[in-house]
C-alpha cells in the first residue's frame, strides 16, 4: 500500500525527535494524512503480515460497548489490549463505552401534584447514547447530513480511562451513493497502531455501507501527532525496501452490524511479506 509507505517516508524525512510519557522517544510529524479507495481492495498492509483476526476482533470488541476486555482476552484469546487492563480486565470507559453508551444527562421537568404554586422542578437524569446506531439511522434516513459524527472524546471521563482515546472522532460522508469515512486521530503509532486502525475503520465502513445499502467509498485519515518509536525505525526501513503486493479482498456477510461475528469476515488473496516484530510502548 503506497499510501502507508509514503506516510512512513514522510515521518522519517520530516519528523522531529520528541520525548514522551512512555520513555521511548519518537520521530514525530504534525498532521499527516492519507486516503485509500475501498473499492480497490481491502487496505491490509502487504509489506508485513498484519494480524487480520486481531483487527476484526478489536472492531467487534469496540462494538460491544463494554468497559472491560474479558471477551477479547479470555474468550477470544486476543491480547493486544492486555497491557492497559487491570486484573479483572477493566479498561474504563474507552472506545466501546463511548461508541455505544456515551453518558449524558437528559432534562426532565417534574411537576408536584396538588401543589397550588404549580412549581416544576428540573432534574437531570443520566442516560446512555448509542452513537453508532445514530450514525446508521442517519445514513439510512438523511445520508446528505454533514453531522454523522461519532466521538470517543469525553473530557469529564479521561481520568477513568486506561488510555485517552487516540482515534478521537470519525465522520461518515455520503457522495455519489458511496460511503466515505474520515478518522481524526490525535496520536498515531505508525508501526503498530496505524495498520490496525486503518484496517479496523475500513472494515467498519464496509460493514455499515452493507447495512445501509451504499457502495464502498474512501477511508481518509488525519493523524495529528504521527510518530515512529525509535525502536521501530529499523523494521519500518525494512518495510520500505519491500514491494507492495496486490491488496486482498474482504467479503462481509450481509447481516446487521450487531449480529456480525469474526467468521462473517472473509479475507481472500492476502499474501503479505513476513511479519516484523515491533515492541509496544506502554
Ligand atoms: N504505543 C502504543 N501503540 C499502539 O498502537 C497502541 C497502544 N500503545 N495502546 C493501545 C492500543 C493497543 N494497540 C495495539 C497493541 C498491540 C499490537 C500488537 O502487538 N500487534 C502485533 C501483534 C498482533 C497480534 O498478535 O495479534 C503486530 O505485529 O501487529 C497492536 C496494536 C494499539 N494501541
Ligand atoms: O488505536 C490506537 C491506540 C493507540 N495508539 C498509540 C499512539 C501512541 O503511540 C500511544 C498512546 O499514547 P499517548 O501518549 O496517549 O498519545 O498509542 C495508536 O496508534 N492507535
Amino acid at each position: 500500500m503506497k499510501a502507508y509507505l509514503d506516510l512512513v517516508k514522510n515521518v522519517l524525512d520530516h519528523g522531529v525527535k520528541k520525548e514522551n510519557r512512555t520513555g521511548t522517544d519518537t520521530i514525530s510529524s504534525f498532521a499527516e494524512s492519507y486516503r485509500v479507495d475501498l473499492q480497490k481492495g481491502f487496505p491490509l498492509l502487504t509489506t508485513k503480515k498484519v494480524y487480520f483476526r486481531s483487527v476484526i476482533l478489536e472492531l467487534l470488541w469496540y462494538l460491544r460497548g463494554e468497559d472491560h476486555i474479558r471477551w477479547l482476552r479470555d474468550e477470544k484469546d486476543c491480547h493486544i489490549w492486555d497491557d492497559w487492563a487491570d486484573e479483572d480486565g477493566h479498561v474504563g470507559p474507552i472506545y466501546p463505552v463511548m461508541w455505544r453508551r456515551f453518558p449524558y444527562f437528559e432534562r426532565e421537568d417534574v411537576g408536584f401534584e396538588g401543589d397550588a404554586t404549580n412549581i416544576v422542578k428540573t432534574v437531570w437524569v443520566k442516560k446512555e447514547f448509542d452513537q453508532v446506531q445514530r450514525a446508521i439511522d442517519m445514513l439510512k434516513n438523511n445520508p446528505n447530513s454533514r453531522r454523522i459524527v461519532v466521538s470517543a472524546w469525553h473530557p469529564g471521563l479521561l481520568d477513568e480511562m486506561a488510555l485517552p482515546p487516540c482515534h478521537v472522532m470519525y465522520i461518515f460522508n455520503v457522495s455519489n451513493g458511496k460511503l466515505n469515512c474520515h478518522l481524526t486521530q490525535r496520536s498515531g503509532d505508525i508501526a503498530l497502531g496505524i495498520p490496525f486502525n486503518l484496517a479496523c475503520y475500513s472494515a467498519l465502513t464496509m460493514a455499515i455501507a452493507n447495512e445501509v445499502g451504499l457502495e464502498y467509498g474512501e477511508f481518509a485519515h488525519t493523524i495529528v501527532d504521527a510518530h515512529i518509536y525509535e525502536n521501530h525505525v529499523e523494521g519500518l526501513k525494512e518495510q520500505l525496501t519491500r514491494q507492495p503486493r496486490p491488496l486482498p479482498t474482504l467479503h462481509i456477510a450481509d447481516k446487521p452490524l450487531d449480529d456480525l461475528q469474526y467468521e462473517d469476515f472473509k479475507l481472500e488473496n492476502y499474501d503479505p511479506a513476513p511479519s516484523i516484530k515491533f515492541e509496544v510502548a506502554v
